[in-house]
């Protein structure tokens, strides 16, 4: 978009102001998720230059992230305009003369008034910018300093994390080759695969995402990848593959051979596997779309399988970094839901795993009824499995993180997504 009109230093033009206002107010009905909105959005608004699409997402995701707070000062009813006005207000600073081309005599009285305001005591809930219902069930796994301390954590930014494709290359020369190209990178603390990235540089085109040599993947993602541990010449099913993820680092972990299984009830997904499975050089993942989770295809399976990774459909909520919508778009009853599911799945992945086989679930949620809960669950219901140490798992792979039994990755401690899992192995004669 061109500027037509001149602005004070670090303001923004009315044009781009009224687009950002457009584009919030599509996310806002939470119909579909953010990212979708703002894809579909820049797709009908192709006249926005790549700064404005900068501009736009960041605003939008920033009131995402702090829209309890904002509504507390621009009132409950607040439109998306004035939900704008006070984040560049209180969120941004702006001083007054950046509102002078954007904003009317009457609305810049407003945001004065906005800039001005003391808001009174805030609940935990309120200062954690969360719904009531969120931050109470987190208070079944942190104490109250914990969850502010989680939310404050879900309210940065995620940093752009690579996986090196260890069928094609090495960590350590991928690194080398990024850095000719002038990206900023640094191993990733915790996974011996991971690349941190310093910026967010647009890698679709770059010829070592095309040959396969990466792909991108938070670093916690990486580490219940590395907890299935997975070995050459084996049965290994990704039982919830979706897009694949993990099917694709289980794969290069297999360097491509044995068999690796790729279920889910998405077609849509799978579908997106299949271009990255080639792209990545494998060719020993076998992607299979199921009805559910006791589709009669898995039976002949049964007891068979080395490792099975369950990565559950959750709340997602572990992933609030990127998809800060989603604390507002979540309700309970759809946790309550999703537990019944989970606990549905791991039961008929667990069916699959051969004596002395290793079974690992997996979240991407904070919530101890998707997490702790559903494991407790099925380890009394299920004698013939017993708890294997995630720390002992990932120490003989060269990561040292002080975990015990079960993997509980925060935003806030380990600076990846929040994620969850545990490593259950069948009792070789049960
Ligand atoms: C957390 S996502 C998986 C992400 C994927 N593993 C990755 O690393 O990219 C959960 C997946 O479970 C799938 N799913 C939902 N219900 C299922 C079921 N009953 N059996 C198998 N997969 C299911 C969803 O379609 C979704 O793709």
């Amino acid at each position: 978009m061109k500027k037509t009109e001149k602005t004070p230093e670090g303001a923004v033009s009315r044009a781009l102001f009224i687009q950002a206002t457009q584009a919030l107010g599509a996310v806002l009905a939470f119909e579909f998720p953010a990212d979708a909105v703002l894809s579909r959005y820049f797709r009908d608004n192709r006249e926005l230059g790549h700064r404005d699409r900068g501009f736009i997402a960041e605003t939008v995701y920033a009131v995402l992230r702090r829209l309890r707070w904002l509504r507390r000062l621009a009132g409950d009813k607040a439109t998306p305009r004035e939900l704008l006005l006070a984040w560049f207000a209180r969120g941004e600073g702006w001083p007054m003369r950046n509102f002078e081309g954007l904003a009317s005599a009457t609305e810049r009285d407003w945001v004065a008034g906005v800039k001005a305001a003391e808001l009174g005591e805030a609940s935990l809930a309120e200062r954690a910018d969360l719904p009531d219902w969120l931050a109470e069930r987190l208070m079944n796994g942190f104490d109250e300093a914990g969850v502010l301390a989680l939310a404050q954590g879900l309210n940065r930014a995620a940093p752009l994390d690579l996986r090196a494709n260890v069928l094609k290359i090495e960590r350590d020369a991928l690194l080398a080759r990024l850095r000719e190209d002038r990206i900023g990178a640094e191993p990733g603390a915790l996974s011996p695969q991971a690349v941190r990235l310093s910026g967010k540089p647009a890698l679709q085109k770059h010829p070592l995402f095309l040959d396969g040599s990466f792909e991108v993947q938070d670093e916690g993602s990486q580490l219940l990848g590395l907890l299935v541990q997975p070995k050459r010449g084996e049965l290994v099913v990704d039982f919830c593959a979706g897009a694949g993820g993990k099917t694709l680092q289980l794969g290069a972990m297999m360097r491509s051979t044995g068999r690796l299984y790729a279920f889910d009830v998405s077609e849509k997904r799978l579908a997106k596997l299949k271009p990255r499975m080639a792209r990545a050089g494998l060719s020993n993942v076998h992607p299979v779309l199921i009805a559910h989770e006791n589709d009669a295809k898995l039976k002949r399976m049964a007891g068979k399988a080395d490792r099975v990774l369950v990565d559950a459909p959750c709340s997602g909520l572990g992933t609030l970094r990127r998809n800060p919508d989603l604390k507002w778009r979540q309700s309970p009853a759809a946790v309550d839901e999703m537990v019944a599911k989970q606990g549905a799945i791991l039961a008929a992945a667990a069916r699959l795993v051969r004596p002395g086989g290793r079974l690992v679930y997996a979240t991407c949620s904070l919530l101890a009824e998707e997490n702790d809960a559903v494991v407790d669950a099925f380890l009394e219901a299920h004698p013939q499995f017993r708890p294997v140490s995630a720390e002992g798992v990932l120490e003989k792979q060269g990561v040292s993180l002080e975990t015990g039994e079960r993997l509980r990755l925060l935003p806030h401690r380990h600076d990846t997504d929040g994620f969850f899992a545990a490593v259950m192995e069948r009792v070789a004669n049960a």
